[in-house]
């Protein structure tokens, strides 16, 4: 309990150490930034900080209540005084208790705050996640977006609501501490505080190693969460190629490295917490000394000594716990800071007026493209290129891999929006609209790999249409091709699927997609090589009973395979920059050389 005391007095004065340091180098405006940020969440909770504070105080004032009577209630027992025993047994007694009630309703307070907080927190960030542009977000790993989410968003909650009290109240006891023993000596006031200076002044020197020791720690916490969660991602793979060990080996070098940073860190403080102690010791020493100076030269009686005593520890207890309280509001700016990079993320963008091709839908839409460059920041992967999709086709996009088709994809579902150029959605009516987070809504969008999640078929299906009856999910498994094995399954469509659809074949659960793609019934289906893995046969039957689903849905396939060209109506060759539109000679002599 001492050591934890003494470790945190250190971390306190670095820290403390590092906020004036950022006040002279200007970065103190980021830190309030910071926090005003913090405030944002808290501030519909400041009638519970209040009472916070208000408790705070009244505990530690009945706390030194109880320290006053004691001092009075020795100097009774010794016969320095003669009146009122029960009375100042029961002040000391009844304070003491009072303030201990007093400090578990605050905890509590505090407990149930924080909670709600790091609630409304992560709600926002999800909110913003989910929302946030598609090219921004994919700058950041999955395991550093779940660090920021958990971790962070709980450094920041649970110091939000308890910082600024904690920092009040420690101050006020501090203070009210300090005159208590001022009323009785002057110089045992200053004594008791001997080692404040020492602790200040030797901030400035921790402070750079305790801030190093800080970033490398979130940073290698992030890379291994993302190395943790791509490992159990990819473990078909791994064990594939027989990598266990070499993967096993690899997670052995990231703990021995945190082993090592948090070995020398600890070296580090233990060093710097002995000569720390050593002068508390020495104060200690002093105070004592000069109590029994005082009580020597009869200046002082036995209650007072005791006191000073308990008194100098607690006001240089207190002066560690007003300087404790900048770590945490160090260490909540920096992870507000990481939280806020994804709460500002670019959003989307959503055009309203996307709402009026709602009741058009019935007809169809052409999916256009006109003139357009697109580039993810390097060179352009589209330039210059044209493209339509009329209702009723089936329209093919073919090409080299890594040449730009699952990118036509993207900017159709206005996932990355083109620098030149457009994407639109056009109505029979001629009505055209941008390609933007509202539009997405008119697709089905069945991607390459593997999107089925764990538990039923019919869960998996209901994703997209709560409301889909039995009859309606087996009529889509029919048209998909998929009813022939769901009701061959145990417990047919409420068969149990393990997660990303364990259990199913790569042909059965690209089926699953597909219907599941058209239980949404949307005017325009993408399909991303997502017949890839069925044989011709039943490829052509799905497509087949895709166009007879709806015969106005505009349907888009990307595939590698010529075998389903001749069912298009038109097809296009992604490559070298450029999309072209093949004749039907040139589709005909592909599906042949294939
Ligand atoms: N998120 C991204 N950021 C940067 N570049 C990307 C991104 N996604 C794809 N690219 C690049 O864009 C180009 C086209 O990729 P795309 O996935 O569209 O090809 P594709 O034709 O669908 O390939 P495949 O047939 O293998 O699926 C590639 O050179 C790829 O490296």
């Amino acid at each position: 309990m001492k050591h934890r005391h003494k470790k945190r007095t250190v971390l306190g004065s670095a820290a403390l150490g590092a906020l004036l340091e950022r006040i002279q180098t200007g970065t103190f405006g980021e830190l309030l930034e910071d926090w005003r940020w913090i405030f944002h969440y808290t501030k519909r909770y400041k009638w519970a900080v209040l009472l916070y504070v208000i408790l705070g105080v009244l505990s530690s004032s009945l706390g030194l209540v109880s320290a006053v009577a004691s001092k009075y209630t020795i100097d009774i027992i010794t016969g320095y005084q003669t009146s009122r025993l029960a009375l100042m047994l029961v002040l000391m007694i009844g304070s003491a208790l009072f303030s201990l009630a007093l400090r578990s309703i605050i905890s509590r307070v505090s407990t149930k705050i924080s909670l709600v907080v790091n609630n409304d927190i992560q709600a926002a960030v999800f909110e913003t996640v989910l929302d946030a542009d598609w090219l921004s977000l994919s700058r950041y790993a999955n395991g550093d977006v779940l660090n920021r989410f958990n971790s962070d968003v709980s450094t920041v909650a649970s110091n939000a609501v308890s910082w600024l009290p904690n920092l009040l109240i420690a101050f006020y006891t501090f203070l009210a501490t300090f005159c208590v023993i001022l009323h009785y000596d002057v110089t045992m006031g200053f004594l008791a505080l001997a080692s404040a200076p020492v602790l200040l002044l030797s901030s400035r020197f921790l402070l750079r190693r305790m801030r190093t020791h800080n970033e490398a720690v979130k940073e290698m916490n992030s890379t291994l969460m993302t190395f943790e969660s791509e490992t159990f991602y990819n473990l078909d793979t791994i064990k594939s190629f027989g990598l266990m060990k070499r993967y096993g080996i690899r997670l052995r070098r990231w703990q021995n490295k945190f082993k090592r940073l948090s070995l020398e860190y600890n070296l580090f403080t233990i060093q710097t917490e002995a000569l720390l102690s050593l002068l508390g010791l020495g104060v200690q020493m002093a105070v004592f000394g000069y109590c029994l100076y005082l009580l020597w030269s009869g200046q002082i009686v036995y209650g007072t000594m005791t006191l000073f005593i308990s008194q100098s520890a607690s006001l240089s207890a207190t002066f560690s716990s007003l300087v404790e309280v900048v770590p945490s509001f160090l260490s909540s700016a920096v992870s507000a800071r990481r939280i806020r990079e994804l709460t500002q993320l670019e959003p989307e963008p959503h055009i309203s007026a996307s709402s009026q091709l709602d009741p058009l839908a019935v007809d169809g839409f052409q999916v256009c493209m006109s003139g357009l460059t697109f580039s993810y920041g390097q060179g352009p992967v589209i330039r210059q290129s044209d493209f339509i999709a009329r209702p009723g086709e089936i329209v093919a996009l073919v090409g080299p891999s890594g040449e730009g088709k699952t990118t036509m994809i993207r900017l159709m579902l206005g996932l990355v929006r083109p620098q030149q150029g457009r994407v639109y959605l056009k109505a029979h009516q001629g009505f055209e609209v941008e390609m933007n987070a509202e539009t997405r809504h008119l697709f089905s969008y069945v991607p390459q790999g593997n999107t089925l999640l764990s538990g039923t078929v019919a869960e998996n299906l209901r994703m997209v249409r709560e409301d889909a009856t039995d009859e309606e999910l087996e009529e889509v498994l029919k048209l998909s091709c998929a009813w022939e094995f769901v009701s061959l399954m145990p417990e047919g469509l409420y068969s149990r699927l393990g997660e990303r659809g364990r259990g199913l074949s790569e042909g059965q659960a690209q089926r699953l997609a597909i219907a599941r793609a058209l239980l949404k019934d949307a005017p325009v289906l993408l399909l991303d090589e997502a017949t890839s893995a069925l044989d011709v046969t039943t490829e052509r039957q799905v497509l087949r009973n895709i166009i007879r689903q709806r015969p106005n849905k505009t349907c888009i396939v990307t595939t590698h395979r010529p075998s389903v060209l001749n069912l298009c109506q038109r097809v296009y060759r992604v490559m070298d920059g450029q999309v072209t539109q093949l004749s039907e000679a040139q589709s005909s002599q592909m599906v042949m050389d294939f």
